[in-house]
């Protein structure tokens, strides 16, 4: 793969595209959304875009047809199409660390046809059938721990990829969980994150899974370290002849380095493998998703792994009008590059997608968080976006009034199940199965309303006719009516999926996935490293030294700050 995604003459097509797209944003900046339904008369339907099932509604997005067919123009400019294949075919498109970016392969959508990649397809069957064999051990009770109980918990140690993908998967997808299994998640290297979930659990019924690619993340071997020391702290398995063969029963890993994993103490039979071919943040589709395989098994972690595909196949075949990637994508550039808007809020209405946001701040912010381009010159735009969000409706009562009031614009994906797949839960029984659809109707209502408040607001004039109608004079409904009022115009997309399953889960956050990869592409990015991540490693482990009391600190040289906080961390801790 070469430097850049286009082509010299891409390269000048794409940047004429650019600047008619200044343009237009200084045309359109007056223009009111709610205006273009009536001046664009098919806008509903051709802002309206599926993937099977999965429907992406964007006609209240603050752009006409015409600017997103410029979009859409300029992403043809992008050199998407080489980016694509390269990727898909496996090319070194990680081109500061020569790596190939194939999570695509780890759901069966990518054949890579570049040499020197060895048996990709070979080794992701391999890796599922060793999944397999764990998750059907676990369910069927028949993996026993050190005194022959089987195991009920499973926690999983990693942070960054090797823990928020799983993390938000697990939680979506309750209704699926394993009777017998429940599965925790350690991130955080402050003890509160491990010690909370040590706390109930025996050492003989569980199972640690160190989910760590490199296995050098001090979090992650930090957490792993004290685990251990947790497990062997148990009273049986410290009147044990043969500790470390107890700990072979307790203690897995996933990981690429097979050499630190078994260094820890880990069975080389129970080291799942990792590749430096999928990156961390894409790496749930890989045996890092092994504590969702555990917690709702093989099938339904499969069906994860199709949703996925599904949206692969789409996004390599749709076209760009049609393409939800690549709409998401450009509705995103058009905010960010002409509208000056710098962040988005994805908010789910499903309690179980709460995370969601989450793990796409990772995908996306360590994805695109970047200012040069692939050859290293500085970028010529804004890149990356700030991500955040959570459910629907605990939102509301939170940060809502900023979206609708505040001065700044924040476009909203709001997710919307149309089913709720809580009924099907053992305690709707006992609570009235028509209680629990209740909850789901108000979990539309309060979705559609919000988007609908965002849209159209509420004038002076709507909100001084309230204060009357609620019985206030006419100078105190002159005094009261300006801060009701909502400016409206709001943009906001919506994407409804029939229920929250493994496969429309694969869906989603493969459409994310593959949305900021045709992102990174426009901003002629490269998004699959994250250097930017390291020199607080490096410092970090200068630091600590210190407050080892191993190192002096005037051997450092610290700011006058640093050096400040340092000191008082030593002093409390005396
Ligand atoms: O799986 P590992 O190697 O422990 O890395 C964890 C995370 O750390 C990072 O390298 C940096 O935050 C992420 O990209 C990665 O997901």
């Amino acid at each position: 793969m070469d430097s850049s995604f286009r082509t010299p003459e891409q390269d000048r097509e794409f940047m004429k595209a650019w600047e008619a797209l200044k343009q237009q944003a200084d045309n359109t900046v007056s223009d009111r959304i709610l205006d273009y339904f009536s001046s664009e008369p098919g806008r509903l339907g051709d802002m309206t875009a599926s993937c099977g099932d999965l429907t992406l509604d964007y006609s209240r997005s603050a752009m006409s047809l015409k600017v997103r067919d410029e979009l859409l123009a300029l992403l043809k400019h992008s050199g998407l199409d080489a980016a694509r294949k390269a990727m898909f075919g496996g090319e070194l498109l990680n081109n500061t660390e020569q790596r190939a970016v194939l999570h695509a392969a780890l759901r069966g959508s990518a054949r890579p046809t570049a040499s020197g990649l060895g048996d990709i397809i070979g080794e992701v069957d391999a890796a599922l059938d060793s999944m397999t064999r764990v998750v059907q051990r676990l369910h069927s009770g028949s993996w026993t721990g050190f005194d022959g109980q089987p195991i009920t918990d499973v926690v999983s140690i990693g942070i960054g990829g090797s823990f928020l993908g799983p993390e938000v998967v697990v939680e979506a997808l309750r209704p699926d969980w394993h009777d017998g299994i429940r599965v925790h998640f350690v991130a955080n290297v402050d003890a509160a994150d491990i010690l909370n979930t040590l706390e109930g659990l025996k050492a003989s019924n569980t199972l640690f899974i160190i989910q760590s690619k490199s296995f050098t993340t001090q979090e992650t071997l930090t957490n792993a370290l004290t685990a251990r020391a947790w497990f062997l702290g148990d009273a049986s398995v410290g009147a044990l002849d043969d500790s470390a063969e107890a700990l072979g029963k307790h203690f897995i890993a996933v990981s690429s380095n097979v050499e630190k994993a078994q260094a820890f103490g880990i069975d080389p039979e129970n080291i799942l493998p990792m590749w430096d071919w999928v990156g961390g943040r894409y790496s749930l589709w890989s045996a890092i998703g092994l504590p969702i395989a555990c917690q709702i098994g093989m099938p339904l972690f499969r069906k994860l792994l199709q949703g996925a595909a599904a949206m692969d196949e789409h996004f390599l075949t749709a076209p760009l009008e049609e393409n939800l990637p690549a709409l998401l994508a450009m509705i995103g550039i058009w905010y960010n590059n002409f509208k000056n808007i710098g962040n988005y809020a994805i908010i789910p209405y499903d309690q179980g997608l709460n995370d969601l946001a989450a793990h796409l701040q990772q995908v996306d912010m360590e994805s695109n968080g970047k200012s040069v381009q692939r050859d290293g010159k500085p970028v010529f735009s804004q890149t990356g976006t700030i991500v955040w969000g959570g459910a629907g409706t605990n939102g509301q009562h939170a940060y809502h009034q900023l979206i609708h009031q505040g001065t700044r614009v924040v476009p909203v994906d709001f997710i919307l199940p149309l089913r709720s797949r809580q009924t099907g839960r053992p305690l709707s029984e006992r609570i009235g199965i028509e209680q629990i659809q209740k909850h789901h109707r108000m979990l539309i209502s309060n979705c559609l309303a919000q988007s609908q408040a965002m849209l159209t607001g509420k004038s002076l004039e709507q909100a001084r006719q309230e204060c009357l109608n609620a019985g206030m004079n006419e100078s105190e409904a002159e005094q009261l009516a300006p801060h009701k009022v909502i400016q409206g115009n709001k943009p906001s997309t919506t994407i409804t999926v029939p229920e929250v399953d493994a496969f429309t889960v694969g869906q989603l956050i493969a459409m994310y996935e593959q949305r900021i990869f045709v992102q990174g592409v426009v901003w002629n990015l490269n998004s699959f490293d994250q250097w930017g991540v390291e020199l607080g490693k490096q410092m970090c482990s200068s630091i600590l030294p210190l407050l080892e009391g191993g190192t002096d600190a005037s051997e450092l040289a610290l700011d006058p700050s640093t050096a400040q906080l340092v000191q008082a961390a030593l002093e409390a801790n005396r």
